[in-house]
């Protein structure tokens, strides 16, 4: 018998295959919601090696709020943590240094932030691979998710990262879906929307429906709903978590990169450490004769 990973790997094949058009909407939503119901079997504790945090990862919530630091290995999640809060995690230059969740404490404005370091998330890390699953499981518990990307590195990462947490039911920076969803038990589905929709007709949600096995039910949409806004509300279980992009290193960088980095939405640019041509060791400290070149990265500590 196929696994569960196998079934979700031929769907997503046919859904690369299958032309978005107006004729296959119905048909890809039916795959979408065939997909959600898949990755929920392989993240319910009953199925193999799934769960959720375990250990390592069972830090208790303290503190006014929760952020956790999700990325690739080795693109300066520890780094930042222990810059930030004086905590010690371990910093090295190979990947999968962390291998647990170590909190620490930044107080701003009166205000207790609990920073979690986790272990770096691989691809694949939502169907269990490495700890992935940890490291979301414990990403789903935060009230704002920090995504460490590095610099040098492909901008690509950043959607890998977005899809993994996808995966795992996390929606970053985005509204519950402004939609109602009523069972009821006779008068088949009834669609109303407030607004002109184009993505949701009625024989897609007559498509997605079925597949939940729902015949009557109301549903109002008061935005232009997609597909996967449907399919998020009928499943539940979702969390829709504030995200901002960490984009660190960028002493690696030259400043016509950082410009087109500039664009990104959600975005904070860092550096953990002072390099640039001038440095005679990398980072150096310096006075205020020093002089700088041109694209110098310099780090201010300020004493208490
Ligand atoms: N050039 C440069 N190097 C950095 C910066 N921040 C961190 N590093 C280096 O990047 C490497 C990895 O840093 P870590 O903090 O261990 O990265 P991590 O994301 O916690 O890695 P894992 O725990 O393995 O996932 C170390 O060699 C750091 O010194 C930075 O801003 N600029
Ligand atoms: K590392
Ligand atoms: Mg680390």
């Amino acid at each position: 018998m196929a696994t569960v990973m196998q079934k979700i790997k031929d769907i997503e094949d046919e859904m690369a295959k299958t032309q978005k058009n107006k004729a296959t909407a119905h048909h890809l939503g039916l795959l979408k919601a065939k997909l959600a119901k898949l990755r929920r079997e392989l993240l319910t504790p009953s199925s193999k090696g799934a769960g959720g945090a375990g250990e390592g990862f069972d830090v208790t919530k303290s503190g006014d709020s929760r952020v956790g630091l999700v990325g690739f290995p080795s693109v300066g999640k520890s780094t930042l943590l222990n810059k930030l809060t004086g905590t010690f995690s371990e910093v090295a230059s190979y990947e999968f240094t962390t291998l647990t969740c170590i909190p620490g404490v930044i107080t701003y404005r009166g205000a207790k932030i609990q920073l979690l370091d986790l272990p770096g998330i691989i691809e694949g890390a939502k169907d269990g691979k490495g700890r992935g699953r940890q490291v979301i499981s414990t990403a789903r518990t935060c009230n704002c998710i920090l995504i460490v990307l590095d610099a040098i590195k492909p901008i690509t990462h950043k959607r890998l990262i977005e899809k993994e947490l996808e995966g795992f039911g996390i929606r970053l920076n985005k509204e519950p879906p402004n939609l109602t969803f009523r069972k009821k038990d006779k008068g088949g589905l009834n669609l109303t929307s407030t607004v002109t929709t184009t993505h949701l007709d009625l024989e897609t949600v007559k498509a997605i429906c079925s597949e939940y096995r729902i015949h009557n039910a109301d549903i109002t949409l008061r935005y232009d709903a997609t597909a996967d806004d449907l399919i998020d509300v009928i499943e539940g279980s979702r969390v829709y978590i504030p995200c901002i992009y960490v984009v660190n290193k960028i002493d690696q960088i030259t400043l016509e990169e950082l410009e087109i980095l500039d664009k990104l939405p959600h975005y904070c640019p860092i550096s953990a450490l002072v390099w640039g041509s001038s440095a005679k060791h990398k980072p150096q400290r310096v006075g205020k004769e020093h002089e700088l070149e041109d694209e110098d990265v310099v780090q201010i500590i300020k004493k208490v």
